[in-house]
């Protein structure tokens, strides 16, 4: 029998969502034998820094695809969220498992929904794209930066250093947290997901055809539909950590709805749009055409050029 060698970083989310991928091809049938390899990457490295300033996307998968290329790895389990919008020549998204709940969860103190948060309190996320959204309902909050995984997150709301916290709510679930913990879970309506939210992206080489052949098994169709089109968005608007960057699709009776937002890092200005086609390609190009011609291209072209990207 076969044995695939699983790459994926060292923290407990990543392990985590390994181990659950694995299960679930167990359960199909898939005819190997696992090993699980763990690889540190740049983005686990950096703890000091706020992420978007150290350069963008790919830093938590660069090191991972280059031991899919030396044969260290068949295949890699990695957030779909933490994907550049390009892979590298030679290796492909083997398959996209079921999406989990792609919302942001608000965490606050004593449990005080996001409205009720008192004014100027301190709210803490690392994220440009739920601070600016967050602040469109709420200009008066304090939005200071948090890093570390989610117990540490945790930790810091405990403390007292925050009121409240954001977290993706698929990294919760997966972790086994139950619902209680999550004051509200916020709308994609209201806080539009990040690209590819919820969701995994199998990564592997492209001529590994037996592998391949026990991956799709496990591919979930509508998943997969909603994002490609999230991602050809991200491909259009040539987005980079700099720029808040959200777009969520749903798929309904074979046509694929997608919204997407830019805006500025401040949060001022705001382009959203939405479009529903059979195509996912088209959904995402659709929305990037429009956001595109009301001026949100030059705004990610003027962010980067300042950011010396
Ligand atoms: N930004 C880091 C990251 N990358 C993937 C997840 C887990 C959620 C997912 O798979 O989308 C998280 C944690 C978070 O945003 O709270």
């Amino acid at each position: 029998m076969r044995k695939i060698i699983v790459g994926s970083r060292r923290s407990k989310l990543a392990l985590t969502q390994t181990g659950q991928f694995i299960d679930k091809l167990k359960a199909a049938g898939a005819p190997f034998e696992f090993e699980i390899k763990e690889i540190v990457t740049k983005g686990d490295r950096i703890v000091d820094v706020t992420l978007s300033k150290v350069g963008g996307k790919g830093l938590f998968v660069k090191e991972i695809e280059q031991a899919l290329y030396d044969k260290e790895i068949d295949f890699a389990v990695h957030s779909m969220k933490d994907m550049p919008s390009v892979l590298p020549e030679g290796l492909v998204i083997g398959c996209i498992p079921e999406r989990e709940d792609p919302r942001d969860a608000f965490i606050a103190n004593n449990h005080v929904k996001f409205m009720d948060l008192p004014v100027g309190a301190v709210v803490g996320t690392s994220s440009l794209r739920r601070s600016s959204q967050l602040l469109l309902m709420r200009p008066d909050l304090d939005i200071q930066w948090i890093r570390g995984n989610i117990d540490t997150r945790l930790e810091k709301l405990k403390s007292g250093d925050f009121d409240a916290i954001i977290l993706a709510a698929a990294g919760l679930k997966r972790m086994g947290w139950k619902d209680d913990i999550v004051t509200e879970f916020l709308e994609v309506e209201d806080c539009l997901p990040a690209i590819g939210q919820g969701a995994l992206a199998i990564e592997c080489r492209e001529d590994d055809a037996e592998l391949l052949e026990e991956l799709v098994k496990v591919n979930d169709e509508h998943t997969a539909l909603a994002v490609n089109a999230e991602r050809q968005f991200l491909r259009d608007m040539d987005g980079s950590c700099q720029v808040p960057i959200a777009g969520y699709a749903t798929v309904e009776a074979g046509n694929v709805s997608f919204t997407g937002l830019i805006s500025s890092p401040d949060g001022d200005v705001v382009y959203k749009e939405s479009a529903v086609h059979s195509d996912p390609i088209a959904a995402g190009q659709d929305v990037a055409k429009r956001i595109s011609a009301q001026g949100g291209y030059e705004l990610i072209q003027q962010v980067k050029a300042e950011s010396n990207v």
